[in-house]
């Protein structure tokens, strides 16, 4: 499994690509490669460290666990002669209107060499929630290894592979190399609820923090397969609350059902007139900015090494919503998705309780792709709402309010860092990475990219199997560790590369 050493066809290709031989390369990564297999113990360790910590940035209640990881983060950081900036980023208001500060955003960096090309590293260290009950195997917060797997939540998704960049640093170090670029950090804690005040302050540092920074690198995402990968593209997302509110207090159903519209049947109504049973969105206009399908796009997925039969195993469902590889793939990247997620102030607990809920609110999301700008998807989907609502003649209120509001991110392919990520998972899988775009949503990707001008990467460690957000959430440790190879031949990589994007 371990690929270190580069077969005969790899050394013509990196010797063709920039002119350094696959001895001096070799040479180089070599004692980098060594230092990390033999520390991989130490590494895997400091993972469990950090997924002990439940930074779930979904309840405000635990923003103090994720500023403990950025505390951590920061000692790492630190230790390795980085400074640390805590960015302040503002607060938050509750819904009960209580105001309460943001987890701050760790800008970070290290000596620089003028000399030296400069990467901005992203990455965040909050989590989805998660509970043993949801049908976990072990605790999620207590990292757990079997077969060759890291369980816990955040391993993958991003903890993970924070810990990773952090290590290649570290590795450059303890083996005496000088690390080839210069490296700058952007560790934040409100990644899975929308990076709020993240833009801000990408706005605010542009021509400071972001003015010397060459390229944008980001790995949070996963495979699509066995095969590494480079990740060219993510789908944008608008976060919806559909809100009806009736009488003041819940009411009996033994009572009241048959005299009351009900604010439950109102929104599960609602909810039933979003999607089709084929999965079409049915929101009026929301499909009309989808760029249509190019010949030459649709050749980029018939060579994808994607196994439909072995992700509907793995998922547990007998048929996807699409016949083929093609279309399954076309429908998680490059067309909107609609997903409803739940409804707050419903009964859900096991049992019959015979109630009729005062007040509900529906969750749901819409993935959006490129040119579908969010809030012309809100005023469409509103709008919508609004007036199946009125159809119903209902004497309830309804409330639509939106969060999250990210734009789908599509890179040029041209870009030379893709040539350093390239040669990078060549130089540890010693195969060619293929080139996926992904259904879910970084939202702070597409910001960097038009508020900096900057070129930005994806380069995946996360297995194509991990679940993020799933149960039994994992990265393998293999991944991990090579995953850890791949950034420190990637820093190797960057440096070689020559400044202008013809020359390469
Ligand atoms: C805005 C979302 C909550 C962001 C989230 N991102 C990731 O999972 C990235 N690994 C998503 O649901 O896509």
């Amino acid at each position: 499994m371990n690929c270190i050493s580069p077969g005969p066809s790899l050394a013509l290709v990196l010797m063709s690509l920039h002119g350094t031989s696959c001895f001096e390369t070799l040479a180089a990564l070599r004692p980098l490669f060594q230092h990390i297999d033999r520390h991989q113990n130490e590494f895997v360790q400091r993972l469990g460290e950090w997924v002990a910590v439940p930074s779930d940035s979904s309840q405000p209640a635990l923003w103090g666990e994720v500023e403990k990881v950025l505390r951590m983060a920061e000692d790492r950081i630190t230790a390795m002669g980085g400074k640390v900036e805590f960015a302040d980023v503002g607060s938050h208001q509750l819904p009960s209107g209580e105001s309460i500060k943001r987890p701050p955003i760790i800008l970070a960096c290290f000596e620089k060499d003028p000399k030296k090309p400069t990467v901005c590293i992203y990455g965040h260290v909050d989590v989805q929630p998660a509970k043993k009950e949801d049908g976990w195997a072990a605790e999620p917060f207590t990292l757990t290894e079997l077969n060759g797997n890291l369980y816990g939540r955040g391993t993958t998704d991003n903890k993970g592979p924070v810990l990773a960049w952090l290590h290649a640093i570290e590795t450059y170090q303890a083996t005496k190399q000088e690390v080839p670029v210069n490296i700058k950090l952007i560790v934040e804690g409100l990644e899975e609820t929308g990076s709020d005040g993240l833009e801000e302050l990408i706005r605010n540092r542009k021509d400071t923090f972001f003015s010397d920074v060459d390229y944008i690198v980001i790995s949070d995402n996963v495979w699509l397969s066995r095969r590494p990968a480079l990740t060219y593209g993510t789908r944008g997302s608008t976060y919806f609350f559909v809100e009806v509110e009736g009488p003041k207090i819940d009411l009996h159903s033994g009572v009241f059902g048959g005299c009351v519209q009900e604010p439950m049947s109102d929104l599960t109504a609602l909810l039933g007139d979003l999607l089709d049973h084929t999965g079409n969105i049915l929101v009026p206009g929301i499909n009309d900015s989808v760029t249509p399908l190019t010949e030459e796009e649709r050749k980029l997925y018939t060579d994808l090494q994607f196994d439909v039969e072995e992700m509907k195993q793995e998922i547990g469902v007998q048929r996807f919503l699409q016949d083929t590889k093609e279309a399954v793939l076309m429908a998680q990247w490059r067309y909107p998705s609609l997903s409803i997620h739940g409804i707050e102030g419903a009964f859900s607990l096991p049992g019959s309780k015979t109630v009729i809920p005062r007040r509900v609110i529906g969750k749901f999301s819409i993935r959006q792709v490129p040119k579908m700008e969010p809030a012309v998807v809100e005023k469409q989907v509103t709008e919508h709402l609004h007036q199946m609502f009125a159809q119903r003649n209902s004497p309830n209120k309804l409330k639509v309010s939106t969060t999250v509001r990210a734009k789908a991110w599509v890179a040029d392919l041209k870009d030379p860092q893709y040539i350093a990520g390239q040669k990078a998972i060549k130089a540890v899988f010693g195969v060619e990475p293929e080139l996926i775009r992904e259904g879910s949503t970084i939202p702070i990707a597409h910001s960097f990219q038009e508020l900096t001008g900057k070129s930005v990467m994806m380069l995946p460690i996360g297995g194509h199997d991990d679940g993020e957000h799933s149960q039994n959430e994992k990265i393998s440790r293999y991944n991990f560790i090579e995953g850890t190879k791949v950034f420190a031949a990637y820093f190797y990589e960057l440096s070689l590369l020559k400044q202008s994007p013809e020359t390469n």
